[in-house]
């Protein structure tokens, strides 16, 4: 797997633009991103996952659904450390290993605007920065634990106070710092939008 995706890598063009979502656990980033590209269209974004590499390992492993390890569902919470260690492993070697499988997965190539919904760690935002100069924007998410709660978020020790939860708190050159708790969705939109115009 390792020397296809570093093949296709080397080989695909840039992209106008890459958005660099982050936030805790149920803070809502899938459901602004979903928003965004279908804002944006097809044609012009792809919403790509770090993660999605991860879970078609896991799939294919251990015969697990793979629509449903990727969507909002329960479903994914049960494997989910499982998943991180196994990750932590392979960044351990290869910090932008799970970066550039993720951009072939998802055929991001041929799109002007890619949406990462799911940066969890400095090295997933360095990764982008330093082989995407100037292209990147960062967006964090920010939700009441209230209201994460009210979304199926349950502290999770060995989750949530783990790195993949944890590691971008204290990062501080966020272009942009939206809120998601109930606030107006357009609203958030158009201030996301405003980074790429
Ligand atoms: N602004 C909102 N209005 C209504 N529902 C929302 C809003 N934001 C998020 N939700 C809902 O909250 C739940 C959690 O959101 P979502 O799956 O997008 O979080 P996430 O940050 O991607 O979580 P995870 O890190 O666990 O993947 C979903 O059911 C989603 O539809």
């Amino acid at each position: 797997m390792e020397d296809q995706v570093a093949h296709s890598f080397k080989n695909s063009s840039k992209p106008k633009h890459i958005l660099l979502f982050s936030g805790k656990r149920k803070c809502g980033k899938d459901f602004i991103t979903d928003i965004l590209h279908k804002r944006l269209g097809d044609d012009k974004s792809v919403i790509i996952k770090v993660s999605g590499p991860i879970k078609t390992h896991w799939s294919k492993n251990l015969g697990l659904d793979l629509n449903k390890l990727l969507d909002s569902s329960e479903y994914k919470e049960q494997y989910r450390l499982e998943m991180i260690k196994w990750s932590e492993s392979i960044r351990k070697k290869d910090n932008g290993y799970f970066c550039r499988a993720a951009i072939d997965m998802y055929n991001a190539c041929d799109k002007p605007i890619w949406i990462v919904s799911d940066t969890r760690r400095k090295t997933d935002i360095h990764w982008f920065q330093e082989n995407y100069e100037g292209l990147c924007k960062t967006i964090r998410v920010i939700t009441n634990p209230e209201i994460r709660e009210q979304r199926g978020w349950k502290f999770a020790a060995g989750i949530d106070d783990a790195e993949t939860e944890c590691d971008l708190d204290d990062f501080d050159n966020w272009d942009l710092i939206i809120e998601n708790n109930g606030n107006d969705v357009e609203t958030i939109s158009e201030k996301i939008l405003k980074l790429i115009n």
